[in-house]
């Protein structure tokens, strides 16, 4: 019989007995019965909460308000605020969010880091929950932001603040998957997005539609409704349903009737501008004060108390070198370092990266790809003790807790500008320091404006020769050994001057004055790239002053572009064609610039003029052509010997004579001669083939002599393993006759005794050989027996006597 496994711990034993069926209706009634009660009680008590909350609205007063709590603002935002300790609400959210709850249009302006983001964040969501809204009735609120990094870092925030609310939310920007966000953003309440991402999706996604949005803000608005973005953004709102609530929030805020007239606002508040409001007359004047727009003036124009500002003028060329001393002497610091351009932050950071300043570097610009700037800006804002090469993607609305110092390497397009990058330091009550790095061009006019605008003291710092270590040296090294790191360079060289050129300020930014050697020299650069754009402008001005002049100065329309801020913009900086602009919005016809016109001067379209070139360009075709001419070889090819002599390269000689022999005909004729050509191709074609047979041949010969040396090689083996076997045949043989044989150890050696008859001599000499060396050995008397070379029984007994007798 055989033996019956015993079960395992884990297995199953035998089932249990099935339980009586229990009927599960009732209790499966009973709990949805439950559920629906719950619900009806939980919708009713939200229901009072809404009518409670709405009945306090009217009596929303700003200025007593001192905590968070006193706002009548749903039991979840509370919660939610209080989870993240924000008790105390800043002076833009005390005025702001009261108005904003009522259902008005507010436009907020209020300094750098002073939290705008919750100040339209805490509405939204409760404009959302006042109405009741569920993921069933689609997008409730949308959220512009000009920049990917302060959408995403807005989005962040409506995660944290809005945790126990049941909306859903969509972070909508470039570089992100299309196809995702298009399933998805119909079922999103809140939307966070990209001025040009959301038009693509108005315009590309049947499934979205807006109709049902009460709610848009525009986070850093004079920003989103400037030139870069403008038809961008008047085609968006082209989709909003016009009775909505807007609110626009940044530090420096427009209030243009144009841009209100725009957004359709209706009796907006304005909240940071002081009592009154800004009349028409009052924003004309002040359009006509601005220095960079007509039609524009700024609300706030001031920056946190405990920001530090100076300034230092230096030459272009030794900014650099300024640069690398000051990360040197700061490197226990968190620092952001602004250029005017992609191309620029890109080489800084690589070449700081081979210099190893001894902190950690990092560099944010618009042309990185999307999910490495979001690691960037992760990262940066992680890290205490780093540097961070940027354009003005981050110096808008970015919230980098403890910057110690915001360094503007390359001169802010205005002062609005310069505001929004120095404010990535000293946020929310925290002290900071801003170093604006000026070149004498640049010194009188900005800091004239700032000093105007800003009513700023702002002090200007001597920089000791003594403390500035110029790495140039160790630059043209790395120049020299990458050629990358070459191409890097020239390609920041020409974008800076690029962004000059474009600068529509042209009493600030004025690419004439700069030293184009001296610049390339402090890249590293030992040749200036060639700089088309100012050889043209050159030429233009030269071509003017030519010109007889018209009695009425007309106005000369600058090349203008403004520089850093949004993505779209940084995008554009791909394009290598320094003159080709691909926006429309900007007048970048390039006609020639005379600095000393003023914008101001009556508009008349400049005579067209067809450029007459000076000089035939030269370029690389042409230079060809002429090494032809000349029947230079270019690029042969010397081959060496063994012996180092040089190897004639048929192929070489063989074009040259058929080069020749083309410009003999061509010579005689002119044009190309099909035939000859024909012939030609044909010749070389043999030449080739007759070159393949050759070289064909010879492998084969070497692959025969090889597969010879081979053979031999293993006869030679096989001979010897042969040999070695038979030995080894023969030694066993002996080894096992000896093995079987009786032992005859004890005859003499008959070897010996043949020899000794054979050769008495030999025999002599070896025994005198022997005794020679038993004398060496010092042997005793007793000897051992030479035949079987044992002890006899008469040694041992000899041995024996000798021992008893000593
Ligand atoms: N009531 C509050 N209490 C404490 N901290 C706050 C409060 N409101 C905002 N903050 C914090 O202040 C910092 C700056 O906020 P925020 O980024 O909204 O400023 P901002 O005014 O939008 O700045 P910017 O003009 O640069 O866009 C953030 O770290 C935020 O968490």
């Amino acid at each position: 019989m055989q033996k019956q496994k015993r079960k395992g711990p884990g297995r199953p034993g035998p089932r249990p007995p099935p339980k009586p069926a229990t009927n599960h209706k009732p209790n499966k009634q009973h709990n949805q019965k439950r559920a629906k009660e719950l619900s009806r009680s939980k919708l009713a008590a939200t229901e009072m909460e809404i009518q409670e909350l709405r009945a306090k609205y009217d009596e929303i007063d700003a200025n007593s308000i001192e905590r968070f709590a006193q706002f009548p603002l749903s039991q979840k935002t509370q919660k939610a605020l209080a989870e993240y300790k924000y008790t105390t609400p800043t002076e833009v959210q005390r005025q702001s969010i009261g108005h904003a709850l009522q259902g008005k249009d507010v436009l907020g302006a209020a300094i750098t880091g002073s939290g705008k983001t919750l100040a339209f964040l805490i509405p939204v969501l409760e404009h959302l929950y006042m109405n009741k809204w569920s993921r069933s009735d689609g997008v409730g609120a949308i959220i512009i932001s000009p920049t990917r990094e302060l959408a995403y870092q807005i989005f962040e925030t409506l995660k944290r603040i809005g945790k126990h609310h049941d909306f859903s939310a969509g972070l909508i920007i470039g570089g992100k998957n299309l196809k995702f966000e298009r399933t998805r953003m119909d079922q999103c309440n809140i939307l966070i997005c990209t001025p040009g991402r959301l038009l693509q999706h108005m315009d590309e996604n049947p499934l979205f539609n807006t109709t049902s949005m009460e709610m848009l803000v525009l986070d850093e608005a004079d920003r989103c409704l400037d030139m870069g973005f403008q038809k961008t953004l008047n085609s968006i709102i082209e989709n909003f349903p016009p009775d909505r609530q807007t609110l626009l929030f940044s530090a420096t805020q427009t209030n243009t009737l144009e841009d209100l007239a725009r957004l359709n606002l209706k009796d907006p508040v304005y909240v940071g501008y002081g009592a009154a409001k800004p009349t028409a007359a009052a924003a004309a004047a002040a359009a006509a004060a601005a220095d960079t727009k007509p039609g524009t003036s700024t609300a706030v124009l001031a920056l946190p108390e405990l920001l530090q500002q100076s300034y230092v003028v230096l030459p272009l060329e030794e900014k650099i070198t300024m640069l690398w001393s000051f990360i040197k002497n700061h490197l226990k610091q968190k620092i952001i370092v602004f250029v005017s351009s992609c191309k620029q932050a890109k080489y800084l950071y690589e070449i700081f990266c081979k210099l190893r300043p001894g902190v950690g570097l990092l560099a944010l610009y618009g042309s990185l790809h999307q999910d490495r700037r979001i690691a960037i800006y992760e990262d940066f804002l992680r890290k205490s003790h780093v540097v961070m090469f940027a354009t003005d993607v981050a110096s808008r609305g970015l919230d980098f807790p403890a910057v110690n110092w915001v360094l503007q390497l390359d001169c802010p397009e205005d002062v609005s500008q310069y505001i929004h990058r120095a404010g990535r330091s000293a946020r929310n009550k925290a002290r900071g320091e801003c170093l604006l790095v000026l070149t004498p061009s640049e010194e009188e006019h900005m800091i004239g404006t700032l000093r105007e605008q800003l009513h700023l003291d702002i002090r200007c710092v001597h920089i000791d020769p003594k403390k500035l270590f110029s790495p140039r040296v160790k630059i043209e090294a790395f120049l020299a050994q990458f050629p990358e790191l070459r191409a890097s360079a020239q390609r920041a060289f020409l974008a800076y001057l690029k962004s000059v050129f474009l600068m529509r300020n042209k009493r600030l930014f004025n690419v004439l004055s700069l030293d184009l050697d001296a610049y390339a020299q402090s890249l590293g650069l030992a040749v200036t790239p060639r700089v088309p754009f100012i050889e043209k402008l050159k030429w233009r001005q030269k071509q003017q002053a030519a010109q007889p002049q018209p009695e009425s100065v007309p106005e000369l329309r600058a090349p203008s572009r403004r520089f850093g801020g949004g993505d779209e913009e940084e995008e554009e900086e791909e394009a290598d064609d320094f003159i080709k602009i691909k926006r429309r919005d900007h007048d970048v016809e390039g006609a020639a610039v005379d600095l000393e016109l003023t914008l101001d001067a009556q508009v008349e379209e400049p005579e067209l003029v067809v450029p007459k070139r000076e000089k035939k360009l030269v370029t690389k075709a042409a230079l060809a052509k002429k090494a032809i001419k000349k029947n230079l070889q270019v690029n042969s090819k010397l081959k060496f010997d063994e012996d180092g002599q040089t190897l004639a390269d048929e192929r070489n000689q063989m074009k040259a004579l058929t080069a020749r022999e083309q410009q003999k005909q061509k010579d005689d004729d002119g044009g190309i001669n099909l035939m000859l050509s024909k012939a030609l191709l044909n010749e070389e074609d043999q030449y080739d083939k007759q070159r393949f047979r050759e070289l064909v041949k010879r492998r084969h010969k070497l692959q025969r002599e090889k597969l010879r040396k081979k053979a031999e090689q293993q006869q030679s083996d096989e001979e010897q393993a042969e040999e070695d076997d038979e030995e080894q045949q023969q030694q066993d043989e002996m080894e096992s006759e000896s093995e079987q044989s009786v032992d005859l150890s004890w005859l003499p050696d008959p070897d010996k005794l043949y020899k000794k008859r054979v050769n008495d001599e030999e025999e002599e000499a070896e025994e005198e050989e022997q005794e020679q060396e038993d004398e060496d050995e010092d042997e005793p008397a007793f000897k051992k027996s030479r035949i079987t070379d044992k002890l006899t029984l008469l040694d041992t007994e000899a041995i024996a006597a000798n021992l008893l007798a000593s």
